[in-house]
């Protein structure tokens, strides 16, 4: 067998252009832009970057952008303080804080502060708890997007055996949510998994998010599989690569995805919707 690609640069600008084509909607219906605020603490290279990629995002599709780059020794208070201005502000729809932040904030206390209707990175748990009841309002945005390019593979998903390798709060446990939610039968495997190939090789999906060049083997991907590749590793010569070896990969999987140009658009993309969504809510509100 040999892969498809899933495109996820093409379904993201797909998703960018209906975006557009919705604010314009609105603005010729004399409704207001969407908002969305975000919110960078300290210097983190890769997070920057995040950052200006999403404040882009935002203004090409015609929404109004808030940034606040702040020095990495602000306080926990002063960017709860923030976050409460933000919560009160009703041009705001969205707020959104890159992670990860310096040591001495509490990421926890930070995303609880956020109103969970201005959450549009899914991650408070009021979120989190209604995707888990099967009620997802705004979702997190890696895992959502993942939905999205499984979706255009046209496979049905239902009692497909997926694998998420990786339990982080912000893609692997939120996408096991997403997958049972989807139909599939979910294994989660973890730094205290006895046998990861093992796991990896039943897998009908297997979607992988560690941060581990060369994690998994190809050839312990199943026959005919689809791979999603999460992982974003920077190699000495500035070439990034997933946590999947590609070739042998993609030489067994039916529908993998590239790195880059896979998943990482599609966070993106995800972030846009979740703006628009959270934006058509206060209208009602
Ligand atoms: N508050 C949040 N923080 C973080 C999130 C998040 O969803 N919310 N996710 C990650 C980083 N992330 C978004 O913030 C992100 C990572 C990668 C990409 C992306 O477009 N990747 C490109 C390659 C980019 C490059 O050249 O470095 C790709 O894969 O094609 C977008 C968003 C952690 N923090």
């Amino acid at each position: 067998m040999n892969a498809k690609i899933i495109d996820g640069k093409q379904i993201a600008q797909n998703i960018r252009d209906s975006i557009s084509e919705k604010v314009q909607k609105r603005i010729d219906n004399g409704k207001r832009l969407p908002g969305l605020a975000v919110v960078l603490v300290g210097e983190d290279p890769a997070s920057e970057v995040y950052v200006r990629n999403k404040k882009a995002d935002c203004e090409k599709a015609g929404f109004k952008s808030f940034s606040y780059d702040l020095p990495a020794s602000t306080s926990q208070d002063e960017l709860l303080k923030l976050v409460d201005d933000l919560n009160s502000n009703p041009e705001v729809d969205g707020i959104l804080v890159q992670l990860p932040l310096p040591a001495h904030l509490k990421s926890d206390l930070i995303l609880e502060r956020i109103q969970p209707n201005k959450d549009v990175d899914g991650f408070h748990p009021y979120n989190l708890g209604r995707l888990a009841q099967r009620l997802p309002v705004l979702r997190p945005c890696t895992p959502k997007g993942i939905i999205t390019l499984l979706n255009s593979t046209g496979r049905d998903m239902h009692g497909l055996k997926a694998t998420i390798v990786g339990a982080s709060n912000i893609v692997g446990r939120p996408m096991a949510l997403e997958l049972l939610l989807a139909g599939c039968t979910v294994t989660v495997t973890h730094r205290f998994t006895k046998d990861l190939q093992k796991e990896v090789s039943e897998a009908d999906v297997l979607v992988v998010a560690v941060g581990k060049p060369g994690l998994v083997k190809g050839e312990r991907v199943k026959e005919g599989a689809i791979v999603i590749d999460v992982g974003i590793n920077r190699q000495d010569d500035g070439k990034l690569i997933g946590d999947v070896e590609f070739e042998p990969a993609a030489a067994r999987a039916s529908w993998i995805t590239p790195v880059p140009g896979g998943v990482g658009p599609m966070t993106r993309a995800a972030l846009l919707e979740n703006t628009l969504q959270a934006a058509e809510m206060h209208d009602s509100e």
